[in-house]
């Protein structure tokens, strides 16, 4: 099965490639954002299928930041639903989903086995991870995305963007996580990339294997 792995940045796309060598897979950084991870994904899947030799999964990986203490700087998240946490409407009564507007949708599940056997391969933590356009810089509004989504274990900003394009050609989708940064108060600072870029090639080492041998069932 070919597989497309989409990050955001070369830096993320460097620390995940070296376990995909010699397998039928395509780790591309696709931009920063929802809407270029969008772009980027549609149009490799749309080139690989014109070409004949579609891909059979679709992977979003990448940094992220984790919501407390479920998610510590360091720790990597297998999302078992990519949700989009600011697409919709502010109201006076709070925030409006676009779904409860009558449009699209807000949440790609990944196959459940998948995220299964992906958390037994690398330890990481099942959860909901977040996809926002905005990257949280207060207490205030991570408190009022957890209330939003008790599941959330982290946010990013391409998971849903990519999972929209996998959707789009009825691929599945997976999106995974190391954590880089606390979601809450802003403190750039205190990001510590390089940290979740190795937890970024560990965990894929061990999960490209589980990847390349996957068959869907559910
Ligand atoms: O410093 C800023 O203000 C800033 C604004 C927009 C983007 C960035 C980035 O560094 C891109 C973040 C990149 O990494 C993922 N990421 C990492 N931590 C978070 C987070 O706490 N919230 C959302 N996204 C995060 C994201 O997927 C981007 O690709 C900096």
């Amino acid at each position: 099965m070919r597989i497309l792995v989409a990050t955001a940045v070369p830096v993320e796309r460097d620390a995940v490639a070296p376990a995909f060598e010699g397998m039928a897979a395509d780790v591309l950084a696709v931009g920063v954002g929802p809407a270029l991870a969008a772009a980027g994904t549609a149009t490799a899947l749309t080139r690989a299928a014109l070409e004949g030799a579609g891909y059979g999964l679709v992977v979003s990986a990448g940094i992220a930041g984790g919501f407390l203490p479920g998610a510590p700087v360091g720790s990597l998240v297998v999302a078992d639903e990519i949700t989009a946490a600011d697409l919709g409407a502010e109201t006076a009564e709070g925030f409006v989903p676009v779904t409860a507007l009558g449009f699209g949708t807000v949440t790609h599940r990944p196959p459940a086995a998948l995220v299964r056997d992906a958390v037994a391969a690398t330890g990481g933590r099942p959860g909901a991870v977040l996809t926002v356009s905005t990257v949280t810089g207060t207490a205030e509004r991570a408190a009022a995305l957890r209330a939003r989504h008790p599941t959330a274990l982290a946010e990013a900003m391409e998971g849903f963007g990519v999972a929209e394009a996998a959707g789009a050609h009825g691929v599945p989708v997976l999106e995974i996580r190391a954590v880089s940064n606390p979601v809450g108060p802003r403190d750039r600072a205190a990001w510590r990339i390089g940290d979740a870029l190795t937890a970024l090639t560990e965990g894929f080492g061990k999960l490209a294997p589980v990847l390349e041998s996957w068959k869907q069932h559910d």
